[in-house]
């Protein structure tokens, strides 16, 4: 690749890469490059290949049916036995499909239109590959074609997307349109550049492992990306090997506060977290009924919320908070505060109530980090939940911009936001993750490494790739995902870091 190799490019950039490219080449390369590039990967998934496997091709009405009836071509060349599916006019492809459907035609591959679907289900494929829609497309998929894709993702053997799984907007990882449906793939191929919506929302689910192509694009006609997939090159200039002079005053101290009556646990899952991710003190403020200290964690801290000075601390609030009036006073000091502050849970959810306290978090200095799941964003932005999932991205910078902080705006593909625009998705990280208080250890490992002089947007996109890394490895290690325990991430997630500073070079 000759972009950025984590950079993630919107539809309308993807055309006009496209534009730009095309303009500059004999016409029908880009697709003929396309094509190849599938079939070389369909050709490698399927180890038999020469003996005769048999591919089934779905082609749409636009070029994406174009790189599919390239692929055909080249599959057929290799001895497979292909089957293409098309249902539409020939004459109305666009040129460059046009061109491929007759290059096509000139083999011995077999097409059938929509109704020939009921005999070729019955059939036992190597692989289907999916050429239906890709960036193109423009609502939601309607009859005849959904009726063709329910049939696809319920067939067991691997479907390879070509672009973009069918129905899935590239952009916010939707299906598109109401009552949308979309090919479930196990790969995809997606073309000139990675895509944000093959990461966030339903697109992890839809499009398996994605393989990027740049299809050979020069490097001069990329735009300088905005958004990146999250990778460690992004955070790890900020970590730092520990000096051997160095004492617990220099890795910061933590205040979490939180733990209304019920809710202790919250706040002692955040505390914990910091302490392991490597903060040099951390002290847990309860609202309510402070414990004399954790027994299971006594270097932690505890105290009567009300009785801390938070000014030389970071400050984790929320976790377990409650929304009593005591809490929004806690919350009021700490907008007022300079110190760098990760604000979860019931803060944010308080927060969205109150527009003065909005104003003064906009405007303090020092690093702020909102760490919302979709609930708590919609509840900031005055919409729902369901709106905030409609386009994550969006949804993470507008947060960005009003809150004039770093937003984590959790789920499948987490965004990382910053009120420059600059944005990141996060691909660490599985439904093990879908337990309660996993939430609670993310903000403390934010609070710890914010603690530790990371800046904002650096500690955001680290804890958040390290503690997605940690449910990865604790599944790997046969413990999930059903039924990991929030805690039981803290010390994989502690692992994870000390594995990334130790690889680091020496400085
Ligand atoms: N241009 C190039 O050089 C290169 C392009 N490349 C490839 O082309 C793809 C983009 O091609 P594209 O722009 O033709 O769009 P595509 O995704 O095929 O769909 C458009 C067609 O579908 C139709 N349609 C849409 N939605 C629908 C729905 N819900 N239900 C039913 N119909 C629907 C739509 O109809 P319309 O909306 O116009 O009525 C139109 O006929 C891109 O993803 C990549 O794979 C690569 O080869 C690289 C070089
Ligand atoms: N299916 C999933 N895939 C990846 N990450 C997930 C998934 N479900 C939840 N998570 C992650 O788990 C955490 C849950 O946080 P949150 O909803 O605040 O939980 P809690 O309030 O119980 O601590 C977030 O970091 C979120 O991104
Ligand atoms: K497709």
């Amino acid at each position: 690749m000759k972009n950025s190799s984590n950079a993630l490019y919107s539809v309308a950039a993807i055309r006009r890469i496209e534009q730009a490219a095309i303009a500059s080449l004999p016409s029908g390369s880009l697709m003929q490059r396309a094509g190849l590039a599938a079939a070389k990967l369909a050709l490698g998934l399927i180890p038999s290949h020469s003996s005769g496997a048999k591919a089934l091709v779905l082609a749409g009405p636009g070029n994406n049916g174009g790189d599919a009836f390239v692929l055909a071509s080249h599959l057929f060349q290799n001895g497979m036995a292909v089957t293409v599916l098309f249902d539409a006019y020939p004459e109305k492809l666009p040129a460059d499909a046009r061109g491929a459907y007759a290059q096509a035609r000139q083999h011995a591959i077999q097409f059938s239109p929509f109704s020939g679907l009921p005999g070729i289900l019955e059939k036992q494929w190597d692989i289907v590959i999916d050429g239906l829609f890709g960036i193109g497309l423009s609502k939601a998929i309607a009859t005849p074609y959904r009726e063709l894709i329910d049939a696809v993702n319920r067939m067991s053997c691997p479907v390879l997307a070509l672009d973009v799984p069918s129905g899935l907007d590239a952009d916010t990882g939707t299906i598109a349109g109401k009552d949308g449906i979309a090919i479930r793939a196990a790969y995809t191929i997606t073309f000139i550049g990675d895509k944000p919506g093959l990461h966030t929302a339903h697109g992890r689910d839809l499009a398996g492992t994605v393989h990027v192509d740049d299809l050979d694009i020069d490097a001069r006609f990329f735009d300088a990306p905005e958004i990146f997939k999250n990778e460690p090159k992004l955070f790890s200039h900020v970590l730092r090997r520990r000096p051997h002079n160095s004492h617990k005053g220099s890795y910061g101290n933590v205040a979490i506060i939180g733990g209304a009556q019920g809710m202790h646990g919250a706040a002692i899952l955040s505390g914990r977290s910091a302490l392991h991710l490597g903060a040099g003190r951390v002290f847990v403020g309860f609202l309510e009924q402070a414990p004399a200290y954790d027994s299971m964690q006594p270097e932690l801290m505890c105290r009567a919320a009300a009785s801390m000075e938070p000014d030389d601390a970071t400050i984790v609030i929320g976790p377990g908070l409650g929304t009593s009036p005591q809490a929004l006073e806690q919350l009021a000091k700490t907008c007022s505060s300079s110190s760098p502050l990760v604000m979860d849970a019931d803060a944010l959810n308080l927060l969205a109530t109150r527009s003065d306290l909005q104003h003064v978090l906009a405007q303090r200095g020092g690093h702020t980090i909102l760490t919302p799941h979709p609930l708590e964003a919609a509840r900031l932005l005055s919409t729902t939940a369901a709106g905030i999932q409609a386009d994550r991205l969006q949804a993470g910078r507008e947060l960005a911009r009003r809150f004039n902080a770093v937003i984590v705006l959790k789920g499948s593909g987490t965004v990382i936001a910053r009120p420059d625009g600059k944005t990141a998705i996060n691909v660490t990280g599985n439904p093990a993750l879908a337990t309660a208080g996993t939430g609670d250890v993310l903000a403390g490992m934010c609070g710890a490494l914010l603690a530790q002089s990371c800046p904002a947007w650096e500690a955001a996109l680290a804890a958040v790739w390290i503690h997605g890394l940690a449910a990865d490895r604790l599944v790997e290690r046969g413990c999930g995902p059903i039924g990991v325990a929030a805690g039981e991430l803290i010390p994989v997630a502690r692992e994870v870091l000390n594995g990334l500073i130790n690889g680091m070079p020496n400085a």
